[in-house]
């Protein structure tokens, strides 16, 4: 791997994208990443989707893990690849542009029981749209921990208007709570819905680098016919 940090911890299938590319080229790919403060729980999220449970110890990301879940969409197969990346500046710095090359759909998140997570997602906002990341690539907020109800900072109302301002979906959640697993899965199955309705999202420029798959994509926003 020619990034040292660049590491693979997939949990739920191979990534090796090269393999699978040549086995089934009718396979799409959607890259979503998740962004937002250090120990919001993007970790545990995307473990959660992926993985089915809650990660009983995590340690910080070093410049991204990415984890993949093959999912079914009115009947097609569709790879939901999850870049699960650093929120320490320190652990992400040397990565940025690859996590916004060629994304499909971003998902910030921030720590309800954190009123500084929430505010800094006007940060993490400004430098994915400083990487000319199109206004037609979807996007979501999630707030996590809602299971610690007794510590909730960022009231709902608060974070729903913040999230219409910006025209995203809000998703309050916990990726400790097991009752909440399939709000969690929501969250990704409604951004895999979305990209696979934008019809036109298709394999062009197919390449490889560094072992992994690049597909650009050209959207069209209003053929999307989301449930969500
Ligand atoms: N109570 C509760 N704790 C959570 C939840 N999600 C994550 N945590 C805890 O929050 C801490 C940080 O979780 P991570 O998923 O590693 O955070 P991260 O956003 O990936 O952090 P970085 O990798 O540093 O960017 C861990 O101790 C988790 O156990 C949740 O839904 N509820
Ligand atoms: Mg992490």
């Amino acid at each position: 791997c020619a990034n040292p940090i660049l590491r693979n911890t997939n949990f739920t299938s191979s990534v090796d994208l090269s393999t699978s590319l040549d086995s089934s080229v009718q396979t799409r790919i959607f890259k979503i990443i998740v962004i937002g403060d250090s120990n919001v729980g993007k970790t545990c999220l995307t473990f959660r989707f992926t993985g089915g449970s809650f990660p009983e110890k995590t340690e910080a990301t070093i410049g991204v893990d990415f984890r993949e879940k093959a999912v079914e969409i009115e009947g097609e197969k569709i790879k939901v690849q999850v870049w699960d990346t650093a929120g320490q500046e320190r652990f992400r710095k040397s990565m940025v542009e690859h996590y916004y090359r060629n994304v499909h759909a971003v998902v910030f998140v921030y720590d309800v029981t954190k009123m500084a997570s929430f505010q800094n997602l006007k940060t993490w906002i400004q430098e994915c749209n400083g990487h000319r990341v199109s206004p037609t690539v979807p996007r979501v907020l999630v707030g996590n921990k809602c299971d610690l109800v007794s510590h909730i900072q960022v009231p709902s109302n608060t974070a729903l208007k913040f999230a219409d301002a910006h025209n995203m979906l809000l998703f309050e959640t916990s990726a400790k709570d097991p009752k909440e697993s399939q709000n969690v899965d929501s969250i990704f199955m409604c951004l895999a819905c979305r990209l696979k309705a934008q019809k036109s999202l298709l394999y062009r420029d197919v390449e490889r680098e560094d072992g992994r798959v690049r597909l650009s994509q050209e959207t069209d926003v209003n053929k999307s016919n989301c449930p969500c």
